[in-house]
């Protein structure tokens, strides 16, 4: 689809704004008047919009074995993550992604804008959940921050109770802000960062929208916290790719041990093929 290639697609336009918001802004904001970039709002301001995306091949595998890396997405696809991306604040992954994949959650695929635009595409901010604060000093999303060309990655991680625990905690915080990092704590629970609280916090920060990319954890995380508040609490939207081929059983999936009282409700919106992928767009 060439529209692509210019503009946001309509998929995501329609999935994340009201039709009538005005398109040429919906991914680009002026850094004349300093005019925040356009983002998806939830009407009370107690947590951000969330997006749970990912891509996946035909049968639900997300990475193949033992995690390697799978490019699912085509590149038609691709981009539209890209345009998804500059259409939030900031960008969630899990610290088994950060790790594994040493992503840049940027969104260096977007068509080059002319010298004498005076709008930019908004760079959202990377958000790394991390309880035990395992992220690498030298990963790119640090790298990235320290060359000027990446935002400042936040590490949200809760403080361990043990003393022992507790300082090499507070060693590493140190040596990840001393790389760049913020640290920001959130109160944990037996399965991790409680979703809640965390959502409670970035939105305090001023994050109005998050775009939750992965890995298998954090997916399944935020399926489980969507089902068990009142729907359309926790998550408002749900985009996934869908790649035609197969992994095989050795790939990570995401979903199959769900019970089905821990999926959400999904209202459809939108399937689209985008490339040769098939991308399928819901609300909660
Ligand atoms: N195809 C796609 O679109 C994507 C694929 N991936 C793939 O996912 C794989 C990584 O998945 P995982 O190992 O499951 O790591 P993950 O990225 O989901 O991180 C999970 C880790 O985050 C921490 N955590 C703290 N609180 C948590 C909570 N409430 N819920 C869940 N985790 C919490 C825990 O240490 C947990 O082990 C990689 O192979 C990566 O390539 C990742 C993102 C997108
Ligand atoms: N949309 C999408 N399609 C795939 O096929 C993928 N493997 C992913 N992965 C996500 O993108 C991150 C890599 O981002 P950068 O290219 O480094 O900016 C990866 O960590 C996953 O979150 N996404």
């Amino acid at each position: 689809m060439s529209h692509h290639r210019t503009q946001p697609p309509t998929i995501l336009l329609d999935t994340l704004f009201s039709s009538d918001a005005p398109l040429e802004h919906l991914s680009l904001y002026s850094t004349t008047d300093d005019v925040q970039a356009p983002s998806p709002t939830v009407d009370d301001e107690s947590r951000p919009w969330v997006t749970l995306t990912f891509a996946q091949s035909l049968d639900a595998k997300i990475a193949g074995e033992a995690g390697k890396q799978l490019i699912l997405s085509g590149k038609e696809s691709m981009l539209m993550t890209h345009w998804m991306r500059s259409m939030h604040d900031a960008i969630l992954v899990g610290i088994g992604t950060a790790l594994n994949d040493n992503p840049q959650l940027n969104t260096r695929l977007l068509p080059q804008l002319p010298a004498d635009n005076p709008h930019r595409y908004h760079l959202p901010r990377p958000v790394v959940v991390d309880t035990h604060l395992r992220l690498r000093l030298d990963c790119k999303l640090l790298n990235n921050y320290r060359a000027g060309v990446g935002r400042r990655p936040w590490v949200m991680s809760s403080a361990p109770i043990g003393e022992a625990e507790g300082k090499t905690w507070r060693e590493q915080r140190k040596a990840l802000e001393d790389a760049g990092a913020r640290v920001v704590e959130v109160g944990a629970d037996s399965g991790g960062i409680s979703i809640p609280s965390m959502l409670a916090v970035l939105r305090s920060l001023g994050v109005r929208s998050l775009m939750v990319e992965g890995g298998a954890g954090i997916i399944k995380s935020f399926l489980a916290a969507a089902t068990a508040d009142n729907v359309g609490e926790t998550v408002d939207a749900l985009i996934v790719t869908v790649a035609p081929t197969f992994v095989g059983r050795e790939g990570v999936g995401y979903g199959e041990n769900l019970l089905a009282a821990e999926v959400p409700r999904l209202r459809h919106k939108h399937t689209e093929i985008v490339g040769q992928d098939t991308v399928v767009a819901f609300r909660l």
